[in-house]
């Protein structure tokens, strides 16, 4: 099932006891392309991103990063993959911002040359310090998020798993990383699947969109086709697609 994909799932579940967090997902994600996964509360974005992550298995079906099975060719997925985790736990508070970065591209193999180029780039296009001074027990929790997406570039992966990136970060913040994961996915082929529950950035950055609701896939594909399809009349953005495949009225999100 590999292919043109860089992310695929197939019948995919997940439960935990008796609850059902992933029901039979087939999802897939073009190389070179950017998906928003769309959910509300518990739709169960963050296990999908997880079991994507290595950091979970499925209960059945599938998942595919590149043609590797996340279940039997881990390790392989996860030199893939650059994650930034809907909850940040994994920096090390007294260390500054500099120091965390160069501790995980370290354990990643990337060359020092390379992370001392690429990091102060990164870290001042996420509107940080580009020296990276700062103890991150310091950081406000937008700059953590900001920093999270500075690691998962850092190594530079073909496929991106971001589970709400900008959820912390100013408007104007949100806008240019916005930008920069259409670049990265657009001029750079990066594959990315990016969790969100701003339509308005859904719209702004993806190719397309996925609504996952209660477990289940609704319905993926590029919004405007979807409404053309779904018989939306004068509709054509992600927040139409949302409300017909949830019934639900989407939660306001800053713009
Ligand atoms: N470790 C766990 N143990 C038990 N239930 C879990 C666990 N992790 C997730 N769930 C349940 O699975 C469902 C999906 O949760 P998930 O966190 O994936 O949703 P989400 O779409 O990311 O939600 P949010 O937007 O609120 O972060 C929820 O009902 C949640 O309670």
């Amino acid at each position: 099932m590999s292919g043109d994909w860089g992310i695929r799932c197939e019948g995919l579940g997940r439960r935990f006891g008796a609850a059902e967090a992933l029901r039979r997902v087939d999802l897939g994600v073009r190389r070179g392309s950017l998906v928003a996964l769309v959910g509300s509360n518990g739709a169960g974005k963050t296990t999908l991103m997880k079991i994507l992550a290595t950091l979970l298995l499925p209960s059945e079906g599938r998942a595919e990063i590149l043609g590797l099975d996340v279940a039997s060719a881990s390790m392989a997925c996860r030199r893939a993959i650059g994650y930034a985790p809907a909850e940040e736990r994994s920096f090390h508070g007294r260390l500054t911002v500099a120091q965390n970065l160069a501790f995980f591209a370290d354990l990643r193999g990337v060359d020092p040359a390379v992370q001392r180029r690429r990091a102060p780039a990164l870290l001042e296009a996420m509107g940080l310090d580009p020296a990276g001074r700062a103890r991150f027990s310091d950081l406000s929790s937008g700059m953590k998020q900001s920093l999270s997406l500075v690691r998962a570039l850092l190594h530079e992966p073909p496929v991106l798993l971001l589970d709400e990136p900008t959820r912390s970060l100013s408007p104007d913040l949100a806008r240019r990383v916005g930008d920069l994961l259409r670049h990265e996915a657009r001029s750079r082929g990066r594959t990315i699947l990016l969790a969100t529950h701003n339509l308005g950035e859904a719209d702004a950055v993806a190719d397309e969109v996925a609504v996952l609701h209660r477990g289940v896939l609704r319905v993926q594909g590029e919004p405007r086709a979807l409404c053309a399809e779904l018989g939306l009349p004068g509709a054509s953005g992600a927040e139409a697609v949302f409300m017909h495949a949830t019934g639900e009225a989407p939660v306001a999100e800053a713009p």
